[in-house]
């Protein structure tokens, strides 16, 4: 015990004095980095308009995580490799301390006490197959299946370009279903708690597509550069002129690659849910974000804290953009909502504690109040969201239901590749064409980034949330994501070319591989019955089976009886969904007395429903029981007054 404890005091010291010595190196660096920028930029030369390009260019958003990956890494030296990862066999040679009062770490970290860096921020995204890259240098997949004609050369076929696959499969038919726009809303939320894949410095982002117009091999990928080649013959594009459109690759984790260590992506979250999106997934987002007296920051309004100017397009109506755990909050001003809301949330949970337990200091009462928002993401994402997406045998068999939990230390509980640049993507074809807000039609196209009803019609949002009914999951996507996705002035984007090509740039290996994984059997014709009447769309992009990308063909796949998604996507959702519940050891039901709860708050946090939530954030008159649903036979309205309030008896101590 001794030991134990002396192994980890001597851990926090060094890690305490590589931090204030690399603290003082970057300080001195990035001031004179700062002297040189200024001097060598005229006022004119940082226009609003260089900034919203740079925003517009999705890569670019993560530009502030991305630049405390290379912080992080300065000061804490945590060993990126799996390979080189240090295994702690037993207990008493992990840097985890185990003993007393334990609450969630920032990035994650030491969640699993053998291997702490599972499931933490800024770790790889773990793979169900192997990856497919063009060659061993980690270049995108961009040819398919080799086929040999005669007797022995293969001849290696180009890929569809990315926007033909859109174009084809993904256009614009409108299909509703029983499921309300809050339903899309929660899986983007909930999406931003667990993946972000970092991309490579936006430096580079705006100069792919000027670097393919003079080498066309570009197209094929280099390290950092995959723009995407919009086909203008036979026919011109159905909306975008230019031949090209920009895309920065997922950065390395580590760039030295070889056959048994692959190019590999890196999430910048950490894979629980623990809502991270709320607090940040490291330390010092955490201490921004925080106020005094355990609170969390706001601003006039009770609405989020301000953030970075650059961070939004603003509307004329708002004053600034916002802050949050995820720098992409104002992405969707449904998305800006629920950040509200969970802040509104932790700060009345916080305003009772402090009132009963007068002798919890500030530091206890955020960390007790965070431990119960990130149950009540849990609760809120497996017992009200999953059963919207799969089926109630799917949901038996992975054990996503409530009360079987025994976390299993051997589960890695991290983000898996295709999880995240194709499965949970699924929600893009659930995102509506525009919403109503103080009864106008306001078009999608002008919601992305723009804060701005979040300051004027807060209110009216969320009501239209919860009645507008969402698209179905189906091959569908609206054109306001695939041809007006970040419009300004200066052009748009594709949301399903950036799936498709994103996932050849990780290398993801075709859907037949994923069908294999998942114990499914290989489909051998664009006719197989398992897509329906779409299987001729992808004969007319793909010239064999096995080279369908993941994202596209699974989009095709027919629901399941009962569930949103087909077979493949259902199987690959379900594992990941296991993995983040097994694999996490505060899963709000665990019996561990350290890291979970007592019976009674157990009892206490089963109660919380999402519509509660609605009616105290919000101030809502009525909602319905179920808000993923639209108002119907089943699912009536119900009077704010009649949810009960958070009980938090249980976590008085007088
Ligand atoms: C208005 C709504 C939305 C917009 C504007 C949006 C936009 C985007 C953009 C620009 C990307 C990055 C694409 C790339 O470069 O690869 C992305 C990634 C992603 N989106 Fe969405 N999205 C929306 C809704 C959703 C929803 C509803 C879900 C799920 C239910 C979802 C799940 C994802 C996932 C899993 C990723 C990958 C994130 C990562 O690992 O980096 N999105 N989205
Ligand atoms: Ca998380």
């Amino acid at each position: 015990m001794k030991r134990l404890i002396a192994y980890f005091r001597l851990n926090r010291l060094n890690t305490d004095i590589d931090m204030r010595i690399g603290s003082v190196i970057l300080w001195g660096i990035t001031l004179l980095l700062y002297v040189v920028f200024v001097s060598s930029q005229n006022v004119e030369s940082r226009s609003p308009n260089t900034s919203i390009m740079s925003l517009t260019m999705c890569a670019a958003q993560f530009s502030k995580m991305n630049k405390r990956y290379s912080r992080r890494r300065n000061l804490y030296t945590i060993p990126t490799r799996p390979t080189r990862r240090p295994r702690y066999t037993s207990v008493a040679r992990s840097p985890c301390p185990n003993s007393g009062r334990l609450f969630r770490t920032a990035d994650g970290f030491c969640n699993n006490i053998l291997r702490p860096s599972l499931g933490q921020s800024f770790e790889r995204f773990k793979r169900f197959r192997r990856a497919n890259y063009n060659g061993r240098k980690g270049l995108p997949r961009i040819f398919g299946r080799c086929r040999r004609v005669g007797t022995r050369r293969c001849v290696r076929r180009l890929l569809p370009s990315a926007r033909t696959v859109s174009t084809v499969i993904h256009p614009e038919v409108k299909t509703q279903s029983i499921g309300t726009v809050m339903r899309m809303q929660w899986g983007q939320f909930l999406d931003h708690d667990f993946t972000a894949a970092a991309v490579e410095q936006p430096e580079s982002a705006r100069t792919c597509c000027e670097q393919a117009a003079s080498n066309p091999r570009i197209f094929r990928g280099t390290d950092d550069c995959f723009p995407i080649r919009i086909p203008q013959t036979p026919t011109p594009d159905r909306f975008f002129k230019q031949t090209c459109l920009e895309l920065v690759r997922s950065r390395a984790i580590d760039a030295n690659f070889t056959r048994r260590n692959p190019r590999e992506q890196q999430n910048l979250l950490t894979s629980f849910v623990d809502a991270s999106n709320v607090y940040g997934s490291d330390q010092e987002t955490q201490d921004r974000l925080r106020a005094a007296n355990g609170r969390m920051k706001t601003s006039a309004g009770n609405l989020l804290p301000r953030g970075r100017d650059e961070d939004c397009i603003r509307g004329p109506n708002a004053p600034f953009c916002f802050d949050a755990g995820d720098e992409r909050v104002q992405v969707f001003p449904g998305l800006t909502a629920l950040h509200t809301l969970f802040v509104r949330i932790h700060n009345d949970i916080v305003e009772e504690l402090s009132q009963h337990n007068a002798n919890w200091n500030g530091e206890r009462l955020f960390q007790e109040t965070r431990k119960i928002i990130s149950a009540i993401m849990q609760r809120i994402t497996y017992l009200e969201f999953v059963p919207e997406v799969l089926s109630e045998p799917t949901i038996k068999k992975f054990g996503l239901d409530e009360g079987n939990f025994k976390y299993d230390i051997t589960i890695d509980p991290s983000i898996a590749n295709v999880f995240a640049t194709a499965v949970f993507r699924y929600g893009h074809s659930l995102i509506p064409n525009f919403l109503v807000i103080d009864g106008k039609q306001v078009a999608s196209r002008q919601l992305f980034n723009n804060p701005e009803f979040i300051f004027t019609s807060l209110t009216s949002l969320v009501e239209n949330l919860v009645s507008n009914p969402a698209e179905l999951r189906d091959r569908f996507l609206t054109e306001e994501i695939t041809d007006h996705l970040f419009e300004t002035d200066e052009g748009s984007f594709d949301l399903a070319s950036f799936n498709i090509q994103r996932g050849r740039d990780h290398g993801l290996p075709p859907y037949n591989s994923f069908r294999r994984f998942c114990g499914l059997r290989r489909v051998t014709s664009f006719s197989d019955p398992v897509f329906g009447n779409g299987g001729r769309f992808l004969a007319r992009v793909y010239k064999n089976v096995d080279d369908m990308d993941v994202f596209a063909a699974g989009m095709v796949e027919e629901s399941e009886e009962g569930s949103t998604l087909g077979p493949l996507f259902s199987c690959l959702m379900a594992r990941q969904f296991r993995d983040l519940k097994f694999g996490d050891s505060f899963w709000y039901e665990t019996r561990d007395r350290r890291r979970g709860f007592s019976f009674a708050q157990r009892r206490s946090i089963r109660r919380i429903t999402l519509s509660q939530l609605l009616c105290q954030g919000f101030g809502l008159k009525s909602v319905q029981r179920n808000p993923f649903q639209v108002v119907r036979a089943g699912n009536l309205e119900v009077d704010c007054s009649r949810f009960p309030k958070i009980d938090l008896s249980p976590w008085y101590e007088h």
